[in-house]
């Protein structure tokens, strides 16, 4: 392993590219592959970045996928600018390790098993998730700074060293989630920080807001922006200003995931927020990374532009705790597969592409102008917010 930059967490080794000339091998192995050529769609190239990213042809099926929950609140929840308590969020934890939340059963239909980690939840969880836990609940944040300098080095290397962990432990695809009440708060400042977007632009709904409780997330979004525009070409200091721990745990453990060249499935907006922080402290680092979905989050619609991502689902999806990455991984899982499985031409005694007559590789002009982009997600319009159903602790009465 390459432990450049392990004195200081923020700075990583520079990241290399997923293997190329595997992936060339890939593609050309889909046409050997009993099917039509390029019957597959999007499978397909998926199926070659999996490839590219193991370094082998075919590549291997998943053994241990594994999905890691970041959890920490956040000073701006008590602005009234989420739908629900802070308190949720250790609530939710004790869900997550009771095996009763979304993320639990999805991870259970995809094959993959669930670790949760408290980097800055407001009180106690337990000792079992609490060993990178960073401090309560992170900071003010359209007032002050969300971390000091030392919490913030200490969240990001928190996060390299879960991505270490798991991954010596043999974990071949990695997926993060979060659970953090308020965590949409920071994530669009981050998100505007880094790409030059107003306050309106990536504001969202969040949990399920009001009109009021919205007019109140743009105003924080605002006086936070304002204060994290000044260090926005320092991704540690951003971080530190207007992130908080848990999405600092979050950056680290992507990019940290990229230099150990394991493939990542991208959850929301908040991971997404994440992602692009992590891209900053580790140029090249999205290359490792799928997008699993895109939230109803306006502010992931920016994200996944900005770091040239094409989401595999389109679900209308808005929970976190990495529920949207979850339900693509199986078709990830099942690209992987599709190259690895399936007979070629020559094994099943099949005439192949090149004795048959074939379809023009590419359509005629006339027809290519005709044709519609293919499309591999169907958009979903924005859900109406479902009236809350949690009846731990019940939506704030704002
Ligand atoms: O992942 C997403 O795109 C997403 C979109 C909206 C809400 N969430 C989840 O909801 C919580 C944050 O919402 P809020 O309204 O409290 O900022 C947090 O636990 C997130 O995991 C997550
Ligand atoms: C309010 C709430 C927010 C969440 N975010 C992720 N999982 C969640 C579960 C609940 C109940």
């Amino acid at each position: 392993m390459d432990n450049s930059g392990q004195d200081d967490p923020g700075v990583f080794p520079p990241i290399t590219a997923p293997d190329d000339e595997i992936r060339d091998r890939a593609v050309a192995r889909h046409t050997q592959l009993t099917k039509p050529v390029g019957s597959l769609g999007r499978l397909e190239e998926l199926g070659a970045w999996v490839s590219a990213c193991q370094g082998v042809c075919p590549p291997k099926p998943f053994e241990r996928p594994r999905v890691v929950v970041f959890a920490g609140d956040h000073g701006i929840a008590t602005q009234g600018v989420s739908a629900y308590p802070s308190e949720v969020t250790a609530q939710m934890v004790a869900n997550f390790l009771a095996g009763g939340a979304a993320v639990n059963v999805l991870a259970t239909a995809a094959g993959a098993t669930v670790r949760v980690v408290d980097v800055a939840v407001a009180g106690e969880t337990s000792p079992t998730v609490s060993k990178f836990k960073v401090r309560n609940g992170s900071g003010l944040i359209d007032r002050e700074d969300a971390l000091t300098a030392a919490e913030t080095a200490a969240a990001v290397k928190a996060g390299r060293d879960i991505a270490d962990e798991e991954i010596d432990g043999g974990a071949d695809v990695l997926v993060a989630g979060d659970m953090g009440i308020g965590n949409t708060t920071p994530s669009a400042v981050l998100i505007a920080a880094l790409t030059g977007s107003e306050p309106v632009a990536v504001v969202g709904r969040g949990t399920g807001i009001d009109d009021q409780g919205w007019m109140r997330k743009t105003a924080a979004i605002r006086d936070a922006l304002r204060r994290a525009r000044k260090v926005g070409a320092d991704p540690v200091a951003l971080l530190r200003t207007a992130g908080g721990a848990d999405l600092a745990a979050m950056a680290g453990f992507l990019a940290q995931a990229a230099a150990r060249r394991t493939p990542v499935v991208l959850d929301g907006v908040v991971v997404g927020a994440a992602a692009m922080v992590a891209e900053e402290l580790a140029p090249g680092a999205r290359e490792w990374w799928v997008a699993g979905h895109r939230s109803v989050e306006p502010a992931h619609a920016i994200v996944l532009d900005h770091l040239d991502l094409k989401p595999i689902l389109d679900f209308g999806m808005r929970l976190g705790e990495g529920s949207g990455a979850l339900t693509a991984l199986p078709v990830l899982s099942a690209a992987t597969r599709i190259l690895a499985e399936m007979a070629t031409f020559a094994d099943a005694g099949i005439a192949g592409p090149a004795d048959a007559p074939q379809p023009a590789a590419t359509p005629p002009p006339a027809a290519q102008a005709a044709a519609p982009e293919p499309s591999f997600t169907e958009p979903v319009p924005p859900a109406e917010p479902e009236p809350p159903k949690f009846t731990v602790a019940p939506p704030l009465d704002l």
